[in-house]
């Protein structure tokens, strides 16, 4: 059964960087079925009717940036959500699996990822035995 699950890393975020009438939000999937972005996209257009101000973008993870771009491009957000699904062995879907290893990778990944705000919304399956690895991974 298919359980939703959000975690949201503690705000390391001053409440000023963000309000400073530029807020921007943006959204990433990682989908092998679609699920995973319609769930995005769903919270998103819910989101832009009431934040008439907040300018939001959905993102395929695939789509975002190369192996070595990431970093400056994630540079630039200051509150991102990720919506990720977790398969095989603990795996992301394809098109976050480049993103992932990177993010997941050992080299450090420097301040700016102490003041990026953001949460992770969870795909995933408890019959399986890797349940959820990817998200686990993403907030460790
Ligand atoms: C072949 C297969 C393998 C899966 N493996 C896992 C897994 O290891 N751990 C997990 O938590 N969920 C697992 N799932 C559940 C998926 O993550 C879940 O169905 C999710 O909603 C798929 O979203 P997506 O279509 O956006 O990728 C698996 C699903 C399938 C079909």
């Amino acid at each position: 059964m298919l359980e939703p699950l959000v975690i949201v890393v503690p705000n390391r975020v001053h409440k000023e960087e963000i309000d400073d009438g530029k807020k921007k939000v943006t959204v990433f999937f990682g989908t092998q079925t679609g699920i995973a972005e319609r769930f995005a996209k769903t919270p998103v257009e819910e989101a832009k009717t009431r934040y008439e101000k907040v300018v939001f973008k959905v993102i395929d993870l695939d789509d975002h940036a190369g192996d070595d771009e990431y970093e400056e491009k994630l540079k630039k957000e200051s509150l991102a959500f990720f919506f990720l699904s977790t398969y095989g062995d603990g795996e992301p879907a394809y098109n976050a699996a480049r993103f992932y290893k990177w993010f997941t990778g050992g080299d450090t990944k420097g301040e700016w990822l102490n003041k990026l705000q953001y949460g992770v919304f969870c795909l995933e399956n408890r019959q399986y035995e890797h349940f959820n690895m990817v998200t686990v991974d993403m907030t460790l």
